[in-house]
Order: structure tokens, then C-alpha cells, then sequence
């Protein structure tokens, strides 16, 4: 089929005029920012409404407003800014609308609100005429904008007709928008429920993560707080918004971490066992291997809120409080020096090891930014995502030992319960899979080989 030009019938040229027209049916919202973007961008505007009289007060004067038949047989191009409700207003148009592009930009307030997306309907309903979806994502505050800074600026087009989706993939790129071939008219469902998803791929991650807070946060107030007040009336209740918080946000950092790469290694135990790599993975592990991202990006998320708390922990009363009574108590037993060598190591094996921690967690987090992945090879981004990914996780589980060993065998509440960095020793299985899978890989290999032989 030839192109089909932007001008209407009357026009008689099959090349881009000067000003190529382009209609739009409906006066709305969508339609007024659609004209003003058309506007700036050197194209005629006609819109075709119910009350061109009334509706031409909104749209400026260059504007042609008419009725909905007239700027039909002005363009072969027509944007539908109406709602699918009102479309049956188009059987009317039937005959004026034969062989003309009808650009779908409608929304649904519910995803997979009607069984057929909307412009499968408006397909059904003109089957003599070339239905695209498109720019539904975009909205009408930044479809006015010229080039708006905080808009993405993708939209998204599919058709039957790859002609008709390239031109109006070309017209898009005029009016200064990205377009994103979506293929056949098919993959309209997915694009209309684009604009209502809320962080799709992140309910799982953050649904993991509130349930890890909640169990970390009830554990360790069992411990520190419960315990202490039940075993010796000591009332420690003033840790609840610093100590509390900040032994749970690093605890749950290294599980969500440690789970990104459980993920892999279940992956690999279960490509292993059935001997191939083309077996599909079950459901959930799937769905598991998916949110590997938003897991590692809340871990750094907690991780940076972590390192926030712990530098303001000396800033607190409590802790120049407990520092004065403990001088007090040392001046009273006389003692002059306080320096206790192994702790100094500890403490600073500690502090160093979190740093370097939080260093490789900001590259994963940093590499995973599609901009700066897209300037990596696979080899580059497996290099940093899994080998560097692997070895964050040893520093900051080293991190959570090094904190939580001297109380495992100096506090007695440590004793009945473990400490956390014991806790969050979901890492440490999480290496032994590792190796196991390493291991088996290596023979796996060795077995081929010499059966080959
Ligand atoms: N607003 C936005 O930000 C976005 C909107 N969209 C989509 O664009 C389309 C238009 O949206 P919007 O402009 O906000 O909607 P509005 O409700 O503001 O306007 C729709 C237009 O449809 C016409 N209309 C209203 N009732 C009827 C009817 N009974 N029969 C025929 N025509 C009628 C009217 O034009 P007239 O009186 O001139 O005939 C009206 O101005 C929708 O499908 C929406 O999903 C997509 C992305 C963003
Ligand atoms: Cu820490």
C-alpha cells in the first residue's frame, strides 16, 4: 500500500506538504494540548467537534474548528480524543473515514477494563479504516509542553498496517516524542494498561521487604528491649526510633541481597539437575528471578538509610549520656587508660568493611541505570552484577559478624538470642550453593568430556 499523506483528499499530493494537516475529533483536554503541540511543531490543525462554536473559544485562532465531518475530509490523519464510550459516534463518519489513519490515544480508568482493548473496538467497529494506538501514555499537561524535562517522552505505536505505523512513528518524532514500535494491533492491551500500572515488578521486592522489617524490627525488640525489661526492670524503650530501626534497615539490606543471589543459584541448581538450560523455570522462580533489580536496589535503598542512622548516632543524648557515665565509672575504678586493642581492631574492620559494602552496592545500583548498562558488554555487566554483586555480599555479611560477634559471647541476651549478624546469615548458604553449583558445573563438564571420549 502507498504512504498515506497527511493531507486530506483535497490536497491531491502524496508527499509531506509544507503544512500537512492532521484532525482531531473531540474538543477535551487531550485535544487542546494535542493542538498546541501540533501547532509549534509546523503542522494545520482541524478539530472537529459537537459545538465548534463554543469549543473554538479554547483553541487558538489559527485553529480550524469544525464539525465533525468537515475536518474528517480535511486530513487523513485523525486523532480520536474522545472517550471510547462515545466512539459509536463514528458510525456516522463510517463512509468519510474509509482508508484514513485513526490514531487510538484512549485510556481506561481499570486495567483489562472491557475484554477487547479499545482500539480492537475501534478496529471492529471501522474495519474500512487503519486504527494505530498511541501516545495514550503521554498526558496532557506534558503533551503541551515543548520539551518537557520531567515527562518521559516514549510512546508507545502498534497497527496492523506497518505503513500506517511508521508514519505515524515519523510524526511523532516531530513533535519531539521518542516512538517505540509495539508491532500489530494486538499489543494495544498492553499499552493501554501502561498508564495504569503502579511500579509493576515492584510489589513483589517491597511486599519481601516490609515482611523482613517487620520479622527483623519484632526480633530485636524481643531481644534488646523485652528482655532486658522482663529479666532486670532495665528500660531501654529509648532505642526504639534509632537502634531499632538501624539494626533492622542493614539486616534486611544483606537478606535482600543475599535473596537476589539465592535466585541465581536455585536457578542453576534446577538447570543442573535436569541436565539442560531450555527447561522452563517454575512460576515463582521466575517471577523471583524478575525482581532480582528492585531487590537490589531496595538493598541499597536500606543499606544508604543504614549508613544515615549510624552517622547520627553520636548525636544523640542517650549516647553522650551512656560515654559521660562510663568516663565517670572509669575515673572511679581508677582506671587511666581505656584502650582495649582487640575491640579498636574490630570496631575499625567493622566501619571499613561497611564502607567498601555500601561502595559496591552504589556500582550494582549504578549499572543497573539502563543508560549506563546500555554502555556495558554482557561480559561487563556480568562482571559487576554477579562477581563484584557476590563479593559485596561477603563484605557486608563480614560487616554484620564483626557487629554482632563480641556481643555473641559477651551479652548474655546475645546468648539466648542470636545476634543479627547470625541472622542474616541467609548470605552464608547463599556461598555454599554457590560453590556447589561451581563445583557440579566443573564435574558436570568433566563427565561430558569424558564421556565424549
Ligand atoms: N487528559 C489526558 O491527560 C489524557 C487523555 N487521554 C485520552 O484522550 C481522550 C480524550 O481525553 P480528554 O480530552 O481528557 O477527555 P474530555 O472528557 O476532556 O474530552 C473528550 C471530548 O469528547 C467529546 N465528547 C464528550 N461527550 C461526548 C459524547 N457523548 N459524544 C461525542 N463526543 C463527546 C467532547 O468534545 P466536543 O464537545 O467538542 O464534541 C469532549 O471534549 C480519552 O480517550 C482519554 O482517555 C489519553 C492520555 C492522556
Ligand atoms: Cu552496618
Amino acid at each position: 500500500m502507498d504512504s498515506i499523506s497527511m493531507m486530506g483528499n483535497n490536497a491531491g499530493a502524496s508527499f509531506l506538504p509544507p503544512q500537512p494537516t492532521v484532525a482531531i475529533l473531540g474538543s477535551g483536554d487531550f485535544s487542546k494540548c494535542l493542538a498546541i503541540r501540533l501547532l509549534r511543531c509546523g503542522f494545520h490543525v482541524v478539530v472537529g467537534s459537537r459545538h465548534p462554536k463554543l469549543a473554538a473559544q479554547s483553541f487558538p485562532h489559527v485553529v480550524d474548528v469544525t464539525h465533525h465531518e468537515d475536518a474528517v475530509g480535511k486530513a487523513n490523519v485523525v486523532f480520536l480524543a474522545i472517550r471510547r464510550e462515545h466512539y459509536s459516534i463514528l458510525w456516522d463518519l463510517k463512509h468519510l473515514l474509509e482508508g484514513k489513519i485513526l490514531v487510538d490515544v484512549s485510556n481506561n480508568r481499570r486495567v483489562n477494563q472491557y475484554p477487547e482493548s479499545n482500539a480492537e473496538y475501534l478496529a471492529s467497529l471501522l474495519p474500512d479504516s487503519i486504527v494505530v494506538k498511541g501516545f495514550n501514555v503521554i498526558s496532557a499537561w506534558a503533551m503541551q509542553q515543548s520539551c518537557p524535562k520531567d515527562a518521559s517522552t516514549q510512546v508507545f505505536i502498534c497497527s496492523d498496517l506497518v505503513e500506517a505505523r511508521q508514519q505515524i512513528m515519523e510524526l511523532a518524532r516531530q513533535l519531539n516524542f521518542q516512538p517505540v514500535d509495539m508491532g500489530t494491533l494486538s499489543s494495544s492491551r498492553d499499552i493501554e494498561n501502561m498508564p495504569l500500572q503502579l511500579f509493576p515488578g515492584w510489589k513483589g521486592p517491597v511486599l519481601a521487604a516490609v515482611a523482613l522489617s517487620i520479622f527483623f524490627f519484632a526480633y530485636s525488640f524481643v531481644r534488646d528491649i523485652i528482655h532486658p525489661y522482663v529479666k532486670y526492670k532495665q528500660s531501654d524503650f529509648y532505642k526504639i526510633p534509632i537502634e531499632m530501626v538501624n539494626r533492622t534497615l542493614p539486616t534486611v539490606a544483606i537478606t535482600l541481597l543475599a535473596l537476589v543471589y539465592l535466585a541465581g543459584q536455585l536457578a542453576a541448581a534446577h538447570q543442573l539437575y535436569y541436565g539442560t538450560k531450555y527447561r522452563h523455570f517454575p512460576h515463582w522462580l521466575e517471577g523471583w528471578l524478575q525482581s532480582r533489580k528492585q531487590m537490589g536496589l531496595l538493598s541499597f535503598f536500606l543499606a544508604a538509610v543504614h549508613v544515615l542512622y549510624s552517622l547520627c548516632l553520636p548525636m544523640r543524648k542517650s549516647e553522650r549520656y551512656l560515654l559521660l557515665n562510663t568516663a565517670y565509672q572509669q575515673v572511679h575504678a581508677n582506671v587511666e587508660n581505656a584502650w582495649n586493642e582487640e575491640e579498636v581492631w574490630r570496631v575499625e574492620m567493622y566501619v571499613s568493611f561497611g564502607i567498601m559494602s555500601l561502595g559496591l552496592l552504589s556500582l550494582l545500583a549504578i549499572t543497573s541505570i539502563p543508560s549506563v548498562h546500555s554502555t556495558l558488554n554482557w561480559r561487563e555487566f556480568s562482571f559487576i552484577q554477579s562477581t563484584l554483586g557476590y563479593i559485596a555480599l561477603l563484605i557486608a555479611t563480614l560487616h554484620g559478624l564483626l557487629f554482632g560477634w563480641k556481643r555473641a559471647f559477651e551479652e548474655e541476651a546475645y546468648r539466648f538470642y542470636l545476634p543479627p549478624s547470625f541472622m542474616v546469615s541467609l548470605a552464608l548458604p547463599v556461598f555454599f550453593l554457590k560453590m556447589l553449583t561451581q563445583l557440579c558445573k566443573i564435574l558436570s563438564l568433566f563427565w561430558s568430556c569424558a564421556y565424549i571420549k
